[in-house]
């Protein structure tokens, strides 16, 4: 078996293909995306609603719906073993103890009929021997590692008698119980008031620095990576658009994608009577073209080859990708009009 990772990578993406099947047919909102993780770096995957993120991440977690979703190709290479071949029993061992997940609404994430001490404790019982005091005292100490106040009364209260901020707090505080090498966290902070959010994610940052633990931050908030990243992964239906670390990225963007998405971010500085937006929407899987670049209908550089001729992620600059071919090293080594291996 294949697998491929870098030894100094904590992750590494592999050609990954997720799809859904739709009517009968598989479509993929997933396709060839590669990324690695490296130990303590913080990667954030940005992109509009519809664009993959999650889908990701939760391939990675092996967490989609087996009913209707496939992983058609690639590998997820994790402790070097590949995660897409693991059973549900062997990927439950790897979910919360070396690989953790917060979700955007730590109220659907959190058992409402539970307690925080009760959940917290779950996942200490669950990976390790400890008794259960010693899983109180591990939950008092996690809950005062991430802020919560009188942590000895909060361990047994609800999560419904917290505010948003807590809740995730105590997310992040489960999360992060067993000293996991990775956190994926979607979109952790979107339903937080922005006073909260800042907050939340300063604690993030702290405690990423403070054990050693690698991030993949997915938002669509380019003021959260601003914030957050190292590495910065944009997507744009499906597939990986353009990769840079965080400064390259925002002084110097490549796909018109990210150049637009970047410029419609308001600015204090320029008086505006209207704000900049991308026209259009992220087209859904069933009409995803097959051919030529997915950004070509909302693009404002297009030209005649964008809808000819599918273009590759490619080297543009140092350390730098894109997926446009206003740079030639983008495009396919065929150049005659290329049909997708997927969704044929
Ligand atoms: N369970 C599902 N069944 C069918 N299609 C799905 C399913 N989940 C996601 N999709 C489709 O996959 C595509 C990617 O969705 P995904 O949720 O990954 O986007 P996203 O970038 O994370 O967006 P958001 O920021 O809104 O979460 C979308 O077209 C979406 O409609």
């Amino acid at each position: 078996m294949p697998q491929e990772q870098h030894d100094q990578n904590v992750l590494d993406i592999n050609n990954l293909h997720t799809g859904f099947l739709i009517d009968g047919e598989l479509h993929h909102a997933v396709v060839d995306v590669n990324l690695s993780v490296k130990p303590k770096e913080v990667v954030c995957v940005v992109g509009e609603s519809g664009c993959g993120k999650s889908v990701m991440s939760l391939s990675i977690m092996n967490l989609l719906p087996k009913i209707n979703s496939k992983i058609s190709k690639g590998e997820i290479i994790f402790n070097g073993e590949d995660l897409t071949q693991k059973t549900d029993e062997e990927m439950n061992k790897v979910r919360g103890k070396d690989i953790s997940m917060i979700f955007q609404e730590p109220m659907t994430a959190l058992n409402p009929v539970f307690t925080v001490g009760s959940q917290l404790q779950e996942v200490l019982f669950n990976h390790t021997d400890m008794s259960k005091q010693e899983a109180r005292e591990r939950g008092i100490d996690l809950l005062k590692q991430v802020g919560i106040p009188r942590p000895e009364k909060i361990i047994d209260e609800y999560p419904h008698q917290l505010s948003g901020g807590m809740r995730q707090r105590i997310m992040i505080a489960i999360s992060i119980a067993l000293n996991p090498k990775l956190l994926i966290a979607d979109e952790p902070t979107t339903a937080l008031d922005v006073t909260v959010q800042a907050q939340i994610l300063e604690l993030m940052k702290a405690i990423q620095e403070k054990e050693d633990m690698a991030i993949m931050l997915i938002t669509h908030d380019l003021g959260v990576v601003a914030e957050m990243a190292d590495k910065v992964i944009v997507m744009y239906a499906g597939k990986i658009v353009e990769t840079a670390n965080v400064v390259d990225l925002f002084t110097e963007p490549k796909h018109p994608y990210t150049k637009s998405m970047i410029s419609s971010i308001p600015r204090m500085d320029e008086q505006k009577n209207k704000l900049n937006t991308i026209d259009g929407i992220v087209p859904s899987l069933k009409n995803m073209p097959h051919v030529g670049c997915r950004f070509a209908d909302r693009c404002p550089k297009a030209f005649d080859d964008c809808t000819k001729i599918t273009p590759q992620l490619a080297k543009v600059s140092d350390d730098h990708e894109a997926r446009c071919l206003l740079y030639d090293a983008c495009y396919p080594d065929t150049s005659s009009i290329e049909k997708e291996e997927v969704n044929q």
